[in-house]
């Protein structure tokens, strides 16, 4: 099987030639064993191309090549040429962003317009914040201990790090992993998704570009049970950092315990509320929320998959809700991901179709639960799923408790402060959260008592890259993004200078 495809985006009038091997050593290389994943158009339910899948040799060939290049070159950089490196990255991600962004489009099915290009934006700019902050967040600190010793602390990268992302935001996860980490100096060892890798393969190549030295970043596509468990279990990999569902964190943590006590970042599920209380703004409580819900399809882990409106707005809230549902969250015309008023896209996959599927249809006919479907794709082909809203869910319900991570909003009332804060904090999740009030005081109340990493007031999943993300109880360890982005990726030496004189 050849290294390079040639694949045609008509709908853009594009083609171009698509990686489809291991990336090591800034090289494109085919899988020792010769397996291949078919990948596959969401949208249509046909195949895109194949491409090699990694196995645990091939790990080990990428790590070894990540530690000879972390031990002879990128140990030896300066923040400053990391930075100008990450610069150079910047610039090339810009002149490729269409066409990154067309590739998300096809491989994951993100409508390209209003979803792909979004990603490809934060992309560029958390590339431009890292290699601004290469210089800055790597700074140890002098700390006097008496007249006759002095210490001081230095941030030193981990070494090699394995990265492994989910499919609801390709590059965009990677990206969240790859550039503070490089920036604190480690290098990167890093596994896309089975049904959505071809983004990073592309993407490989601006890495090679931009100057970066061989194996400094290297790309090894493949399954989880066998690429992703070798990097979690390797006794050559210092760190691991996972975005992905709270089973499989699990497991990495456990591999990354049971062999080498590698260092462990876990972004993991979420089932985030929002609260709606009577003084909101409702007009923007339903903008927000409906896009904390649809955007991306659902498939986010900070989508405010659990609605709780206050009783006295409750009607009210459902009726504007319902009708701005029906009016901005729509399928393309022809189900076409390029169409410019496309917002709803298909999920993933054949297999998360059903899983959502199956929530809906678990809603509906086991527990008898009220819903409303908002329109419908316009031909059958791929994995669309209507926008639906389920109404009056008890707290009990399985929709209220696990994460659905499809077009699905599951909404409840509260009766007051009190009631409202506990139904948001009852999941074992803790990743995001929202509060719509017009009371400055009930808005800090609960940001002080929600059990949650994220807390938006009066909007809902509008991150910002020079702000820390992660998740409090089973939603993960550790944080991404912000100063925190780079911290995750550098531990702390002590050094102690004693200039006392017998
Ligand atoms: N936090 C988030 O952003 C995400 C959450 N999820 C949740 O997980 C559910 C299931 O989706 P899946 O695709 O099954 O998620 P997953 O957790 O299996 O996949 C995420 C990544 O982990 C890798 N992986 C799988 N098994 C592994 C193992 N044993 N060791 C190391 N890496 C492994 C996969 O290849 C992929 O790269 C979704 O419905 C959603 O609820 C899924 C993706 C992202
Ligand atoms: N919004 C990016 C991370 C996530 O929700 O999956």
């Amino acid at each position: 099987m050849s290294l390079f495809t040639e694949i045609s985006i008509p709908q853009l009038n594009i083609s171009y030639k698509q990686p489809v091997g291991l990336f090591i050593n800034n090289k494109f290389v085919e899988s020792s064993e010769n397996e291949q994943i078919e990948t596959v158009n969401p949208a249509t339910g046909e195949a895109i191309t194949k491409f090699h899948a990694a196995s645990e040799a091939d790990i080990d060939k990428a790590v070894a090549a990540a530690r000879e290049a972390y031990e002879s070159t990128w140990s030896k950089t300066s923040p400053e040429e990391r930075g100008v490196l990450l610069g150079k990255l910047g610039q090339l991600i810009e002149q490729e962003k269409e066409l990154l962004a067309a590739i998300e489009t096809v491989d994951s099915g993100k409508p390209y317009y209003t979803n792909a290009l979004g990603d490809l934006e934060q992309i560029l700019q958390l590339t431009r914040y890292y290699a601004g902050a290469a210089d800055k967040f790597t700074q140890g600190k002098l700390l006097p201990v008496s007249s006759d010793k002095y210490a001081y602390t230095v941030k030193a990268p981990y070494g090699v790090v394995a990265q492994v992302v989910p499919w609801n935001y390709p590059l965009a996860m990677a990206s969240w992993k790859m550039q503070g980490c490089l920036a604190a100096g480690n290098t990167i060892v890093i596994k896309p998704a089975e049904n959505t890798s071809l983004s990073l393969l592309y993407f490989a190549q601006l890495v090679e570009k931009a100057g970066f030295p061989p194996g400094v970043v290297n790309v090894v596509p493949g399954y989880g049970g066998v690429a992703g468990s070798r990097l979690a279990a390797h006794p050559d990999v210092d760190k691991i950092a996972f975005t992905g569902s709270t089973a499989v964190g699990q497991k990495v943590m456990a591999a990354a315990a049971m062999s080498n006590l590698k260092a462990v970042t876990l972004e993991c599920g979420g089932k985030s509320p929002a609260l709606v209380f009577e003084d909101a703004n409702l007009d923007e409580a339903v903008k927000w929320t409906a896009a904390g819900i649809y955007y991306n399809s659902g498939q986010n882990c900070t989508a405010n998959s659990r609605i709780y409106v206050q009783e006295s707005v409750y009607e009210k809230f459902l009726l504007k809700f319902t009708a701005h549902v029906q009016e901005t969250w729509k399928f393309g015309k022809t189900s076409d991901l390029f169409d410019q008023e496309c917002t709803v896209g298909p999920v993933v996959s054949k297999t998360q179709y059903e899983r959502v599927q199956g929530y809906i249809e678990h809603g509906k006919s086991t527990e008898k639960l009220s819903l409303k479907q908002m329109g419908q794709p316009s031909d059958s082909k791929g994995y669309f799923i209507t926008p639906t809203i389920f109404i009056n869910v008890p707290q009990d319900s399985k929709l209220n408790q696990e994460e659905i991570f499809g077009p699905v909003a599951v909404i409840a009332k509260f009766k007051d402060y009190k009631e409202g804060i506990a139904l948001a904090n009852d999941t074992s999740y803790g990743l995001a959260s929202a509060v719509f009030t017009e009371d400055i005081r009930k808005a800090n109340y609960f940001a002080r008592d929600i059990k949650a990493g994220t807390v938006w007031i009066n909007s809902s999943n509008d991150e910002e890259v020079s702000v820390p993300f992660g998740g409090f109880k089973m939603s993960g360890i550790g944080r991404e993004l912000g100063e925190s982005g780079m911290d995750a990726y550098l531990q702390t030496k002590a050094v102690h200078v004693n200039i006392s004189k017998l």
